[in-house]
């Protein structure tokens, strides 16, 4: 099938935001939907809520529906159901909280217990723009993705930083699935981001 410049593709793709509460997922949301950021007083997500964005991704469009999930471990059981039909995940931890980042692991083993075996992950280090208060550093969050084969940027839903990024590899990874050839290679999702950082000098917003 040819794709035009105006061709849409059928699939709507479902991301999740997943992490623990108050790492920034709604933020991240916001920021990405909006181009705004959510200052003042922190309102914890109360079970799931979707937000759809359509993008154009090398002249094709592609529908995400983005599922912003509750952190807080009383709503695991209901976001629990959602997994199993996420095309792709971006799993947060906060670089100012290292419970945040250690809960990684576990967050991990969730995932590879209720989603589906090819499930696109990125690990998403937010927050970034926080240094005073940062206690993780960014090579940790590089080792840690390196040991769970997983593609992994810092973000910053309140500066920006790698947001629009975040989100775009996921749509190019995703369209990339759905309509490469079977002997194309496959898209190098952490190449295609380390590029693109480089070409932004780290400050893509
Ligand atoms: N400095 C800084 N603060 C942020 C950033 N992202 C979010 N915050 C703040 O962190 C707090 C929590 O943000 P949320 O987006 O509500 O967190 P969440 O992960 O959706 O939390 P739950 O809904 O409970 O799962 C809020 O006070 C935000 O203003 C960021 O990139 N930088």
């Amino acid at each position: 099938m040819e794709f035009t410049e105006t061709a849409w593709l059928r699939c709507c793709c479902k991301v999740m935001l997943v992490g623990d509460s108050g790492v920034g997922k709604t933020c991240l949301l916001v920021r990405f939907k909006d181009g705004a950021f959510l200052a003042g007083s922190f309102i914890s997500t109360v079970g799931i809520d979707f937000r759809n964005k359509v993008l154009d991704i090398d002249g094709v469009k592609v529908k995400l529906q983005i599922w912003d999930t509750a952190g807080q471990e009383r709503f695991r059981s209901v976001t629990h159901a959602y997994y199993r039909d996420a095309h792709a995940l971006l799993l947060l931890y906060d670089v100012t909280n290292k419970a945040s980042f250690n809960n990684i692991q576990a967050w991990l083993t969730e995932i590879h217990e209720y989603a589906q075996k090819d499930v696109v992950v990125m690990l998403l280090g937010n927050k970034a723009d926080s240094t005073q208060e940062r206690v993780v550093k960014r090579e940790d969050g590089e080792k840690l993705a390196k040991e769970f084969g997983v593609p992994f940027m810092e973000t910053s839903a309140r500066s920006g930083l790698n947001v629009e990024l975040s989100f775009t590899a996921i749509a190019k990874e995703l369209k990339h699935r759905s309509m490469k050839g079977p002997d194309e290679p496959k898209f190098q999702l952490q190449a295609y981001v380390n590029q693109e950082m480089r070409t932004a000098g780290c400050c893509r917003t």
